[in-house]
């Protein structure tokens, strides 16, 4: 879907992305993840063709990224900001007409459309008329959204969508998120500070310092299988609730006691998403067999 090969980026004779080969697939959500200033928004902007790569191929639906004309390739790819990118002069229905304008849809489609995606993120069409500084700023976050998906492209490009957000605001966006209808099946690329996060959206994260990529793959690849030391050292401060993240409850069913067994539901579920009230509970069995729990991750079978 979206292919980087080699992909290189120089600012005058500094090189903040060096060589990252890396691939999108469809429907899958790839979490760009790393320090600050270790070329993660530069990568993005090199894949939307805000700023242009030094060296490397970048293609989206195999066809190089030089061959596409612009307009076409903003309507395949959504892309949104942390600090949200409204325009403080528009009210939030111009606002997501924006791309659909730009595309020459018709009037009333792009009415439908905007009802529609208000519906969606859950926002009055009563506040349609608003500007963007009568919103909170998670309404904002979510009308930042809409407007990626006013024309739904099949890629969502996504740099720090709920950094300025306060964290319980932000831990419900994230779940908003996961449950947003018009962003299943897409092709999604998330930049983010925040392992945890990208340990709750993504499917696969690539972890990259200095412009290097140290590591691409899944949550438990990375947890069990660290590429070298840095990876190791970059999941460490977090790295308990990362693993409740990246263990399932059935991983863990045989360790625990019948009478708590009964009362699980879903054992497809990580360990982090149990009900609150069995939390404190399924943490004990789980750190007293932590190590025989984890065997299975450590083999091939990831
Ligand atoms: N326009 C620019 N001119 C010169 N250097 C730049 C420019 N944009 C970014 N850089 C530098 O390139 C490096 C990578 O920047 P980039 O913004 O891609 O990192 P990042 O991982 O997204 O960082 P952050 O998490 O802080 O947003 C940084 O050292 C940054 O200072």
């Amino acid at each position: 879907m979206v292919r980087l090969e080699n992909v290189s980026k120089y600012y005058a004779d500094f090189l903040a992305v060096d060589g990252v080969t890396l691939e999108i697939r469809e429907g899958e959500t790839v979490a760009l993840i790393g320090s600050s200033g270790s070329g993660k928004t530069t990568i993005l902007k090199c894949i939307n063709a805000l700023i242009t790569r030094s060296s490397g191929e970048i293609s989206v639906f195999d066809k190089p990224l030089d061959e596409w004309d612009p307009v076409e390739l903003r309507r395949k790819m959504g892309y949104v900001i942390q600090d949200v990118g409204l325009f403080p002069h528009y009210t939030i229905e111009k606002n997501i007409s924006l791309i659909p304008e730009l595309l020459g849809w018709e009037h009333s489609d792009i009415q439908t459309r905007v009802d529609i995606l208000l519906e969606r993120i859950h926002i009055p069409g009563s506040m349609k008329k608003r500007y963007p500084s009568a919103l909170s700023g998670g309404q904002k976050q979510r009308v930042g959204l809409a407007r990626a998906l006013a024309a739904d492209p099949p890629i969502i490009l996504m740099d720090e969508p709920f950094g300025a957000l306060d964290p319980i605001i932000r831990a419900d966006m994230q779940r908003e998120f996961l449950a947003l209808e018009g962003l299943q099946g897409k092709s999604i690329v998330l930049v983010t500070h925040d392992m945890n996060e990208a340990a709750i959206l993504a499917d696969r994260i690539c972890l990259l310092d200095k412009g290097v990529i140290q590591q691409t793959g899944t949550l438990k690849e990375l947890l069990f299988k660290p590429a070298n030391e840095f990876v190791q050292r970059f999941l460490d401060p977090q790295r308990d609730s990362l693993e409740m993240r990246a263990v399932r409850i059935k991983d863990i069913m045989p360790f625990i006691p019948q009478e708590l067994r009964s009362r699980i539901l879903i054992t497809e579920a990580s360990v982090a998403d149990v009900p609150s009230e069995l939390i404190p509970e399924i943490r004990k069995y789980y750190f007293i067999n932590r190590d025989s729990i984890l065997v299975n991750f450590r083999t091939d079978e990831i």
